[in-house]
């Protein structure tokens, strides 16, 4: 192989962990005997132990490799080099790698980046002018090539070696030494602040180290270069790394030519511009600009994704304890206000009705997924820029407390071959104790991570619904605020796809979106608002599918179609008219189980006022097609009503009667109405008592009749 180092030659290295372990390891393993120089300083710059850099030299070792530690510190260049020669090492090359130093420490900073690695470097010059050969390379950072909020003296510090380092490729040329710089990526403070912990695991130190090995071989006579892994100015690079495949120095090699080649360079101007074109080669997204790659192998190369490993996996279990706080947070989170009187119950803790929203039900179980158990899962390689929420069912088997502590179970229940992404259906029950509360399946899609050759559908799949070929029962349109997703957040989903510009940008979108879930719940409370009297005993199940983004400040108009206790609807963004939520509905508990409050009279009863009553109620709660209205009548029996209540009555279409019940009792009774009748009579075009006798109106249960509506029945009956 190309990177054979002969046994004489003897290169040296100084590295510590990280990428400097992973440097070591790659050059121990082509034969190069290895320093591993490590002070041993803990996070603050203090202390002292050998352990890092023996363990180091202890894995080299295990796999059959040279190497020895050197525990000097690098401010004191000329005892590193003098170890390293009385260890009877040549100098083949210095890797000046000293980036775990604490950011806050300006003087420490500049004293080992900058100064430890003039002196090592000046140390070993002369020794390598002697044998007419050397390779050195230094190890800079994007903040210090673009600089970077708050990192000034770390800037600083970085592009100083980079200065350096031009310098020496200039002087070194006639010794045959060459020096070079590289910014690499990978996980590190800087892009942990803008990158997801998966993306960055993604950009592994072992995919660096092949580079730097042909930097430092004998054939290669790059000098003063600066690379980013990528450059400066930036070629447009090439994927060295295909699928499942390991990184050589090789590969380096030859594909050297087109890495180096500068036609349609491009020029990155910050961090994140940086950054996120090469995220955009790792996802595949610039595949046509010569980057050398196939879609889905640049797909591949940030998402894997391996159902056989990850199907029926569980997440680790997680709790989660919300207050009345939390429960507000999230009703104004999906756009309640206290502008609307109906609201006041989700929003104040104090109201005698004070609830959940019932679509609150997906937030413990989403808090399970985001804090970081999703990746943590085999064979869900996945790349969070890319992931979007595709679909969500959430099932309540009771009302949600409005504080408590919950635990929920997440288990990967399929993965799907989309082409254009790959779906992750999670399944998650919520627990109260031992009480099963609530049921999750959220359905993930990840973009560009298909063609994996999976199945496409899974019968463990809640499905979508189309509604009705007719028009909408009912239309609620509702305006979001710019700062919908900034509340939104507020409840638990912290995805920066939703907030940070520069990740939406990673994603491919123009700004950050709304969250899926935010649309959701407002679509739901529309629901409940219109067909359900903002009862959140009601409230059965809901399923939607996210088929287009939503961006803050947009104006959402929910479609709803009634086919029984199922409430189908659509979402549409007002302003440009595209369907954004799709195949939705709402399930609903029978209204005979919910009430609109009891109607409770003594003595006389006039149905008229009765009926008013349920109308006034009917239009207070905003609904217009109630259908069953659960009405609890007490009165008492007086001595004249008992020949009154003798008589039983067969209604027609006969779903009723009426009959005598005990004196002082109360009665149950369900009134039955179609939506249109009931309207009428609601809106006083359609006399209740007409209603009744022509069955129009069902009477269901026991009814004891007082006195006067005894004369007005017997009045109606002589119509
Ligand atoms: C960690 C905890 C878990 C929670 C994670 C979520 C965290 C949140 O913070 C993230 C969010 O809230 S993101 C915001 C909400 N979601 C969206 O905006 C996505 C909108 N949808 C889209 O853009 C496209 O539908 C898109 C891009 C999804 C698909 O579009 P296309 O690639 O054009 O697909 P298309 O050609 O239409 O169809 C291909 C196959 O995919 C199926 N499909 C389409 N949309 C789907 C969707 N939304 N969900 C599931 N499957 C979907 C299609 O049906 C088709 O498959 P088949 O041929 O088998 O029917």
């Amino acid at each position: 192989t190309l990177m054979k180092y002969d046994e004489e030659f003897n290169p040296a290295d100084f590295v510590f962990t990280g990428l400097g372990r992973e440097y070591a390891l790659a050059f121990a393993e082509r034969g190069a005997s290895v320093v591993v120089n490590d002070l041993g300083a803990d996070t603050k710059g203090g202390g002292k132990s050998s352990a890092a850099a023996d363990k180091v030299v202890e894995e080299i070792r295990a796999k059959g490799g040279k190497a020895v530690a050197n525990y000097d510190s690098v401010e004191d260049g000329e005892k590193v080099i003098q170890s390293i020669l009385c260890g009877s090492f040549n100098i083949h090359c210095i890797l000046d790698l000293f980036h775990n130093v604490p950011m806050g420490n300006n003087n420490l900073i500049h004293r080992v980046h900058l100064r430890g690695s003039f002196s090592v470097t000046r140390a070993a010059w002369n020794h390598m002018k002697n044998q007419a050969f050397g390779r050195i390379i230094m190890t800079t950072s994007a903040a210090g090539i673009y600089g970077n909020f708050g990192q000034a003296n770390y800037s600083a510090a970085k592009l100083g070696l980079l200065g350096l380092a031009n310098t020496l490729a200039i002087e070194g040329l006639r010794y045959n030494i060459r020096c070079n710089t590289i910014a690499p990526v990978a996980g590190s403070r800087l892009t942990e602040t803008v990158m997801t912990p998966e993306l960055v695991a993604s950009l592994k130190p072992e995919y660096i180290a092949p580079m730097v090995l042909w930097l430092c071989h004998e054939q290669c006579q790059e000098n003063g270069a600066l690379f980013e892994v990528l450059r400066w100015e930036r070629s447009q690079g090439s994927i060295v790394r295909q699928k499942n495949q390991p990184m050589t120095p090789e590969a380096v090699r030859d594909q050297w030519d087109k890495i180096c080649d500068f036609t349609d360079a491009t020029k990155p101007k910050s961090v994140q511009e940086s950054l996120l074109s090469i995220v955009s080669v790792l996802s595949g997204l610039d595949s046509g600009g010569g980057v050398g790659a196939t879609p889905t192998a640049a797909a591949a190369l940030a998402s894997g994704v391996n159902p056989a490993e990850a199907v029926g996996q569980k997440l680790p279990p997680s709790t989660f304890t919300f207050t009345p706080a939390q429960c507000i947070l999230y009703a104004l989170g999906v756009g309640m206000s206290t502008k609307d009187p109906d609201h006041l119950r989700f929003l104040y803790e104090g109201h005698e009705d004070f609830s959940c929203l019932p679509t609150f039900g997906v937030i413990p179980s989403q808090a399970a997924m985001m804090d970081g158990g999703l990746s943590s899962i085999p064979g869900l390689n996945i790349d969070f820029t890319q992931v979007l929420h595709g679909e969500q069912y959430l099932e309540l088997y009771k009302p949600l407390p409005t504080s408590g502590t919950l635990t929920s179970e997440a288990t990967v229940a399929d993965v799907l071959d989309k082409g254009s992404g790959a779906v992750i259906l999670l399944d998650v029950k919520t627990f109260s104790g031992d009480q099963l509360i609530c049921f999750n399946q959220f359905s993930v899609f990840v973009v560009g991570a298909g063609g994996f050759g999976g199945r496409r559908t899974s019968d463990n799949a809640k499905a979508a619904v189309p509604p009705p070929k007719r028009a909408p029962d009912v239309v609620a349109i509702d305006s979001t605020t710019r700062d919908q997703a900034a509340l939104y957040r507020l409840s638990g989903d912290w995805n920066p796809l939703h907030i940070d510009p520069s990740f939406a940008a990673m994603g491919g979108f123009k700004a950050p979106i709304l969250h899926g879930l935010c649309s959701f719940g407002f679509a739901a409370r529309h629901v409940l608002k219109h067909f359900a009297a903002n009862d959140p005993s009601r409230f059965k199940a809901i399923k939607v599918r996210f088929v287009k983004p939503v961006m803050p400040g947009q104006s959402l108009q929910t479609e709803m179609w009634k086919e029984g206790n199922r409430i189908h609807l659509q979402c549409k963004v007002k302003e440009t008219d595209a369907v954004v939520l799709a195949g939705a509905y709402v399930d609903l508990h029978g209204a005979s189980e919910a009430s609109l409050g009891n109607l409770t009279q003594h003595g006389a009863l006039q149905s008229e006022l009765v009926f008013a009553e349920i109308g006034r109620r009917i239009k207070d709660s905003g609904s217009e097609l109630v259908r069953k209205v659960n009405a609890v009548f007490a009165w008492e029996i007086t001595k004249d009503s008992r020949s009154a209540a003798e008589w039983t009555m067969d209604l027609k279409n006969g779903s009723g009667s009426l009959h005598r019940g005990p004196a002082g009792g109360k009665a149950d009774v369900t009134i039955t109405v179609s939506d249109e009748d009931f309207m009428e009579v609601v809106q006083g075009r359609l006399n209740p008592q007409k209603a009744f006798f022509s069955g129009k109106l069902k009477v269901r249960g026991n009814i004891m009749l007082s006195q006067k509506l005894e004369v007005i029945l017997k009045d109606h009956a002589k119509l």
